[in-house]
């Protein structure tokens, strides 16, 4: 048994046959249970301290999900990061399939088939006046503001409010990296260079972007593959890491698409939630960092300072997020990665880009550069690391206000790592992950109504997204920003909810005649 490489893929005959298939034999997909230490060694050990271990639920969900689908094939598969890193978490990477347990039949491709790949990516203004639509669209996602159910019907006028709120603040950021985001840009040449990428390995394929909260839309892109009569699609989020924010919202989004039409659900397909373990992305973020220590006059007294961008605390710790166990891991195999270049600087994680007063990840990106410019540290390079293309947060956060910070904390050099963007050898290692995954494609039984309440063929996705939610309640619940019961952001929620009855209270105060605290002589007239 082989575990599908590029090595097979390009070993394909060429697209003139009639057909062609991917050349490795189909992998027993039947899932055993994981090992308890198959997951806690792959993990922080916050998400293992006495979890009960045994369905893919409990833990980082993603991961649990790889590893139960390839463990079968783990003594065979090709090291996707050093021996040393494989022994130590216990499996590799690869695609989330797209499977039902009983059928990884035949990986065939044949001359009719048309191979499409989405790249999921989040979308942002392109100009200043589409700030606060892109905005309200974003805030409109319950996977980054969830209300409870019975408030459900107020999602939209939130979302117009606080998008009224912040687009000012979004709009002075924008108009200074040059009067919009760079982001569809880059992610049009992403898919340009990945097409040709493929094509180069003799997998035709066409490539697709879908953005979450601004042109193109994902629906726009769904629209064009069913124009084009794909058959087999592989779904790639441009994140390496998974956060129920990111690749799980536009998963989401995916998934009530495809579950009203009957083209999709009979269209093969594969997703692949998360791609940071790929030895091809590793070795080029330590290609950048190792490029960019040059220009340091002392790269050896550098800190490397990851700086992701953070989501609220309550989407770990309530909902069982695995985007800050992916994040220290693919930071861990950045560094060994470096180690093997001899390439030991002191390293930090911190994150960034905190939106509203609920508590975020931590440590905090602003707070921890003051703190290393107390102790002293001189020189500093910037690594972000949760996305893949220069963006509003890399060029204004990261290279203006956190430069500037650095800089009066005492920190007397700094550097910043650019994002991946085009960069060929990433770029090559996103195509060998598409071409990896396609032998997974595989049709939804479209008689079966389950398999049409699941983006992907029965119970993959539903793994996935029932996953984040330890407690496994219905519906993945990314964020309850409100609810009833004492967890943290109910607090917080119950806390805002009092502040607002405040405001509220005080606006009528200032602007209605009749006003209750000057009739109780708690305001003086003179405020009115
Ligand atoms: C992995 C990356 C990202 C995570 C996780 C993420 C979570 C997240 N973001 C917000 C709120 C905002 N994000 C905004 C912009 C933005 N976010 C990401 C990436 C992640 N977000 C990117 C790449 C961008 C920039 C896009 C661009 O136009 O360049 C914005 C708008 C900008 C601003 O006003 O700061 C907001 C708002 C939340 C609430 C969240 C998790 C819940
Ligand atoms: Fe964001």
């Amino acid at each position: 048994m082989n575990f599908p490489t590029p090595t097979h893929a390009t070993s394909s005959p060429s697209t003139s046959s009639s057909s062609y298939t991917l050349n490795h034999a189909s992998p027993n997909f039947n899932r055993p249970p994981l090992s308890p230490q198959a997951i806690c060694t792959s993990q922080k050990k916050s998400l293992c301290s006495g979890a009960h271990v045994e369905a893919s639920v409990n833990s980082n969900p993603v991961k649990n999900y790889i590893a139960a689908s390839f463990s079968s094939l783990r003594s065979e598969a090709k090291p996707l990061v050093s021996k040393q890193s494989l022994k130590k978490r216990m499996f590799s990477v690869g695609a989330l399939v797209a499977r039902t347990d009983q059928d990884v039949s035949d990986a065939t491709l044949t001359s009719d088939d048309k191979i499409g790949v989405l790249l999921l990516n989040l979308g942002g203004p392109e100009t200043l006046e589409d700030v606060q639509p892109f905005l309200f669209n974003l805030f409109a996602d319950p996977d980054i503001i969830r209300l409870p159910r019975i408030f459900s019907f107020l999602q939209k006028p939130l979302a117009q409010f606080v998008s009224v709120l912040r687009a000012p603040k979004s709009r002075e950021g924008y108009a200074s990296i040059g009067g919009g985001s760079p982001l569809r840009r880059i992610t049009d040449a992403q898919a340009e260079d990945l097409k040709k990428s493929l094509l180069e390995k003799n997998v035709p394929a066409e490539v697709y972007v879908g953005m979450r909260y601004w042109h193109p839309f994902t629906e726009e892109a769904i629209e064009q593959i069913k124009k084009d009569g794909v058959t087999k699609l592989v779904v790639l989020p441009l994140y390496p890491q998974f956060s129920i924010s990111t690749s799980g919202s536009s998963l989401r989004l995916l998934e009530s698409i495809f579950r009203e039409d009957e083209y999709l659900v009979n269209m093969q397909h594969t997703v692949l939630p998360s791609w940071y373990q790929r030895e091809g992305y590793i070795k080029a973020m330590s290609n950048l960092i190792e490029k960019e220590l040059k220009s340091f006059d002392c790269p050896k007294e550098v800190m490397i300072f990851f700086s992701a961008h953070g989501v609220p605390l309550a989407y770990v710790e309530e909902a069982g997020d695995p985007y800050k166990a992916e994040m220290e891991e693919c930071v861990d195999l950045i560094m060994e990665e470096l180690e093997t270049r001899k390439i030991r600087n002191p390293f930090t994680l911190a994150y960034q880009s905190r939106v509203g007063p609920v508590e975020w990840l931590k440590p905090y990106t602003d707070e921890t550069i003051v703190e290393l410019g107390k102790k002293g540290v001189k020189s500093m390079l910037a690594v972000p690391i949760s996305f893949v293309s220069e963006h509003i947060e890399t060029l204004e956060e990261i290279d203006v206000e956190y430069k500037e910070l650095a800089l009066e904390s005492g920190i007397e050099n700094w550097g910043r790592v650019p994002a991946l963007g085009c960069e060929p050898s990433f770029i090559s290692d996103l195509a060998d992950a598409v071409i990896e995954s396609l032998p997974y494609a595989g049709a939804m039984a479209v008689s079966s109504l389950e398999a049409r309440q699941s983006l992907v063929p029965l119970g993959s996705v539903q793994e996935l997204l029932a996953a984040y939610d330890s407690q496994n309640r219905e519906l993945p619940s990314p964020v309850i920003v409100w609810e009833w019961g004492l967890t943290k952001s109910a607090e917080t929620w119950n806390g805002r909810a009092a502040m607002l009855a405040v405001l509220l209270l005080l606006f009528f105060e200032v602007t209605t005649p009749d006003s209750v605290f000057h009739q109780w002589g708690i305001l003086s007239p003179s405020l009115r």
